[in-house]
């Protein structure tokens, strides 16, 4: 597990740990690591460390001092650093020192900074870390605009400056990193859109200090193999669970057939399916139950361990009347319940109706509608911008568990004081017609197999994702979690590849578990 704490809890724990070293210790932990990243970087791009180009930005607070200091360290090693100071007076006192002492140079000059990170090798983000409010001051914007004109590879210390560390908001423009190397534990702005966008790969030196439990945590291979079920010797397609599907309509009969491919392969041991698309089910995947009487309802379906509903089912009677049967509280509160599309613009028509084991699964436009909904005013654009608030806000107003897709997906329980967990895998291709209806339909399938709604959620978020880049590399196994997306070799992909590369995306996971 990727673990992330927020700024409160890393000065406490800092503090702790600042009462008991020497001065100044702490941050050299942190130089040392930052300074041995950046210099592993300088052998790639420069062949070595010695000759090269190092301009760092440095701003008024500790983080200016952590890019002093590890400047100094790799002008001690012969690069040529330039120090740009934009708050002179408060550059960190001892870290000026040092740099000066390696034999770096400073600069408070806008026109000379720019020019020396036009020829840099590397620039070093020291403008702000966890201290930061805001975004970047316009003092900043043209160090940061010439570091993006820059073939310079631009490292960030602790976090890019102007993402915010608690939330991964950004107001204006934030530096753009190619590595970010964070100090101590994982911030959650680093995890999430837009600020995991701007952090590039996040690399975490361990600094020893001692972290309460998570604000946000993100999967990783071996935590999602070990929640996956494994079927045993006893096993048979009932104790595997039965996974429901009402989903499609006679105009939208594919996302049923979506639903329904992606719960085949999620873990459960059958899938029934209840609807107006059960001729298109059936023709598509032949091993659906499509039980006597199911035209009647999820009540006369027989029995099931967990219930998807909403993908594709439009805003009929039929719709209005699924919702109500699955709602309906003599439905078995013990069978968790997916609410998924248009399930999800009806449920924001009632407002919230907590149950235990719900799992709501919006992108922004329905998160909007469901805001709104439970008397919260909010755009697509705010919630886009500020994902891990807005899941958390649902989570507590429907009182369940809600995933909130895009493009990084985040998973937030109805407990504020648990963590949201971060999903890292994805590509920004699976945003493509069906693609939801292939994560509800996994979802929901890990549900009926015995996961909590936030296992299932962030495990279906996870092979969800894998698939999706395995499919857009063109069938092969994607890598772990974090990659960055967009890398090359990708190309488009429909819901349906999604679907069929799930089996492929679970055994890389297990395969190297
Ligand atoms: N506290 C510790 O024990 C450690 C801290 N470390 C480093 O220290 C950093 C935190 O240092 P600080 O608390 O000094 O805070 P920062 O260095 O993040 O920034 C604080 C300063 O920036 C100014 N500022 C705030 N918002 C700004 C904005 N939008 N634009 C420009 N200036 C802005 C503030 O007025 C303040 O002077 C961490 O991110 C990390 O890099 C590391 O050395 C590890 C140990
Ligand atoms: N830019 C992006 N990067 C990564 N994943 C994305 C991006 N945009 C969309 N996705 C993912 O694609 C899926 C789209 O689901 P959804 O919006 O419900 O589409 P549909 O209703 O057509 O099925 C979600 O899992 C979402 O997280
Ligand atoms: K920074």
């Amino acid at each position: 597990m990727r673990y992330a704490h927020t700024v409160e809890q890393v000065r406490a724990a800092e503090g702790a740990l600042l009462a008991r070293l020497p001065e100044g210790a702490l941050m050299q932990r942190a130089a040392a690591g930052l300074a041995a990243t950046c210099a592993g970087l300088l052998a790639e791009s420069h062949g070595r460390v010695y000759g090269s180009r190092v301009v760092l930005l440095v701003g008024s607070g500790d983080n200016g001092g952590d890019a002093l200091f590890a400047g100094a360290r790799l002008a001690a090693r012969g690069a040529r650093v330039c120090a740009v100071l934009l708050a002179p007076e408060q550059a960190h006192r001892a870290g000026l020192a040092a740099l000066r002492q390696a034999g770096g140079v400073l600069t408070e000059d806008q026109r000379d900074g720019c020019a020396e990170i036009a020829r840099a090798d590397l620039v070093l983000d020291g403008i702000v870390g966890i201290g930061g409010r805001g975004g970047l001051r316009p003092g900043a914007l043209p160090y940061v605009r010439a570091a993006a004109e820059a073939d310079a590879a631009v490292v960030a210390v602790d976090l890019p400056s102007g993402v915010d560390a608690d939330t991964g908001e950004v107001s204006g423009e934030a530096v753009r990193a190619a590595v970010t190397v964070t100090f101590g534990t994982h911030k959650p702005g680093l995890l999430v859109d837009p600020g995991a966008e701007h952090a590039g790969v996040v690399r975490l030196v361990p600094i020893g200090i001692g972290v309460p439990p998570p604000a946000a945590e993100a999967l990783q291979h071996a935590d999602v193999a070990a929640l996956l079920p494994r079927p045993t010797g006893e096993s048979d397609k009932y104790r595997r669970g039965v996974v429901g599907v009402a989903a499609g309509s006679a105009r939208y009969p594919g996302a049923a057939v979506l639903a329904v491919s992606a719960a085949l392969h999620g873990g459960a041991g059958a899938v029934r399916y209840v609807g107006a698309a059960a001729a298109a089910v059936v023709a598509a995947h032949p091993e659906t139950l499509v039980s006597e009487g199911s035209a009647q309802g999820l009540k006369q379906a027989g029995r099931v361990q967990a219930w998807v509903v909403g993908p594709g089912l439009a805003d009929g009677e039929d719709a209005v009347r699924t919702l109500d049967q699955a709602l309906d509280a003599a439905l078995d509160p013990d069978v968790p319940l997916l609410l998924d599309a248009d399930a999800l613009r009806l449920l924001a028509r009632r407002g919230p109706a907590p149950r235990p084991g719900l799992l709501l699964t919006p992108h922004a436009g329905e998160a909007v509608a469901l805001l709104a909904g439970a008397g919260v005013e909010a755009t697509r654009e705010q919630v886009e911008a500020a994902r891990l608030r807005y899941a958390r806000q649902l989570a507590e107003l429907y009182g369940c568990t809600v995933l909130l897709k895009g493009s990084t997906t985040v998973v937030a329980g109805p407990d504020p004081a648990g963590p949201v967990r971060v999903n890292p895998t994805g590509t920004p291709w699976l945003g493509t017609a069906g693609s939801g209806d292939v994560l509800s339909g996994l979802a929901g399938s890990l549900l009926a197999a015995g996961l909590a709604p936030l296992d299932a959620g962030s495990v279906a978020a996870y092979l969800h994702g894998l698939a999706g880049r395995t499919a857009s590399l063109g069938g092969a196994a994607a890598g772990a979690g974090g990659v960055p997306a967009g890398v090359g070799g990708e190309g488009p992909i429909s819901a349906s590849e999604v679907a069929a590369a799930l089996p492929a995306a679970w055994r890389s996971v297990t395969d190297r578990a």
